[in-house]
């Protein structure tokens, strides 16, 4: 399959959603027992422009649907889903970017709906606008360009520019010091990328990984409190994710710390900044810019700003970067169960489901739930060949391959333990 959800739609569905037949749909929750002679479809609902060509591949075996209620599975990018009325039969969304505080993680996760994201597949492209922003920030680059706009008349341009020049006398970034805030995928190139350009680089992130912190240049140097690292910086640029202990970190306290002239760039998420103290920041000539990703009806009426699109991740690269990883995510949990890059469940492994079948279920991290798991199989006498077990904050997922196929009886019994979210019969 190799075309947009809106044309497959189209052609299946030529008078509305209504009509939309299903083949047979995964044994999911329904076991069925002539399914090895009939094809099992997967059908998928997108929400957002994926990629600018609309072009996703999931390849055989599965279909976009208009209707969240026709779909096993969402591939989105930034809507943002509370308040959204989430149907049952959703059992897993993947989010093509980083960032999740758009999905109720948790609500979802006690749902049964394991949430996948793309860590690290559109990094490259934030760190080069991050850069575009440190350097137009530094130099008249869009002042000029704008002067010889409107100058376009004058046939004497050649001439006049040389004059009008001296308005757009920058500085450079070399030798500068920049801080960053956050460490991950994004945050790590940018501290790099700024070593290699000759900068004095500064990181704080507390809950750095051991990946990110082998992925640091030695000349990054880390410091221990956001204040330290705010102190002296003529450049600051965030990298962490919206929430609770990161909404509003940057305030008048941190730009008090900060050079006089100081740029901040902000192409996380616009909680991050405290947008009125950013704002009595500019208007006092604290700072000489801010470069942020994020129109609000406050940061679009404050003074010397580059303001985009949330574009942050807007390269052809990063877009089929993020679809790939969310596909092949959202499929291997469809068709194997396996869990890699959730943000609300563990990571978990069993391989191919090769067994004559494979259970998963998705339930509380509480005492026991192994326990009374076993107890329902042994009383269905089913033979377990292999089983997993996994746990990540409050949340659990054990998954295990049976020689023969459980009887429906045996589903309904796991479904009725206590804490149980939601019973997978995969195969
Ligand atoms: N503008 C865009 O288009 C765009 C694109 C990608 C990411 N983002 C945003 O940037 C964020 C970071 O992206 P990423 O891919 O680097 O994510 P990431 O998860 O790889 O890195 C986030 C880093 O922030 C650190 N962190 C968490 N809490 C912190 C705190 N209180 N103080 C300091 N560091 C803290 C984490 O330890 C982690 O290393 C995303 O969550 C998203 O909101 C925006
Ligand atoms: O989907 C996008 O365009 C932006 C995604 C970005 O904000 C992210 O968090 O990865």
């Amino acid at each position: 399959m190799m075309e947009s959800a809106a044309n497959s739609a189209r052609k299946r569905d030529p008078v509305g959603p209504s009509v939309v037949r299903r083949a047979v749909r995964a044994p999911d929750l329904i076991i069925h027992p002539k399914r090895k002679s009939r094809t099992i479809m997967r059908y998928i609902k997108t929400i957002d422009d994926i990629t600018k060509d609309g072009a996703i591949d999931f390849g055989a075996g599965y279909e976009f649907v208009e209707r969240a209620e026709d779909a096993d599975a969402i591939l989105m990018r930034s809507t943002d889903l509370h308040g959204y009325d989430l149907p049952e039969g959703i059992r897993a969304i993947g989010r093509c970017g980083a960032g999740v505080n758009n999905i109720p993680i948790e609500e979802y996760a006690r749902r049964g709906v394991v949430v996948f994201n793309s860590p690290g597949a559109n990094s490259n492209a934030v760190k080069e606008i991050v850069l575009a922003m440190m350097i137009m920030s530094s130099r008249g680059i869009v002042q000029a360009m704008q002067w010889v706009r409107a100058n376009a008349d004058d046939p004497d341009i050649l001439t006049s520019a040389e004059k009008a020049k001296k308005a757009f006398v920058g500085r450079e970034i070399r030798g500068k010091r920049i801080g960053v805030v956050g460490l991950g995928n994004v945050g790590s190139k940018v501290a790099n990328a700024c070593v290699e350009l000759g900068m004095d680089v500064y990181g704080y992130d507390p809950f750095i990984s051991v990946e990110h912190a082998w992925a640091l240049n030695r000349e990054v140097q880390r410091v221990g409190t956001l204040e330290d690292l705010c102190r002296g910086c003529d450049y600051l640029t965030l990298h962490v994710p919206s929430k609770a202990d990161t909404v509003g970190m940057i305030s008048t306290e941190q730009l008090a710390l900060l050079a006089p002239g100081a740029v901040l760039i902000n192409f996380a998420r616009e909680t991050i900044i405290d947008e009125d103290a950013v704002a009595a920041a500019l208007e006092a000539g604290k700072l000489s810019w801010f470069a942020c990703d994020f129109a609000t009806p406050k940061t679009v009426r404050m003074p010397r700003t580059f303001i985009t699109t949330h574009s942050g991740a807007g390269t052809e690269e990063a877009e089929a970067n993020c679809a790939d990883m969310a596909i092949s995510e959202l499929k291997d949990y469809l068709e194997n169960g396996n869990i890699a890059h959730s943000v609300n469940y563990p990571a978990c492994s069993m391989g191919k489901a090769r067994a004559a079948s494979r259970i998963a279920c998705l339930h509380a991290n509480v005492p026991n739930m192994i326990g009374q798991i076993t107890a329902i199989l042994a009383k269905d006498n089913a033979n377990v060949q292999r089983m997993v077990n996994e746990s990540a904050g409050e949340n659990a997922y054990t998954m295990f391959d049976t020689d023969e196929h459980l009887d429906r009886a045996t589903i309904e019994a796991l479904k009725q333990i206590p804490s149980m979210y939601r019973v997978r019969v995969i195969k």
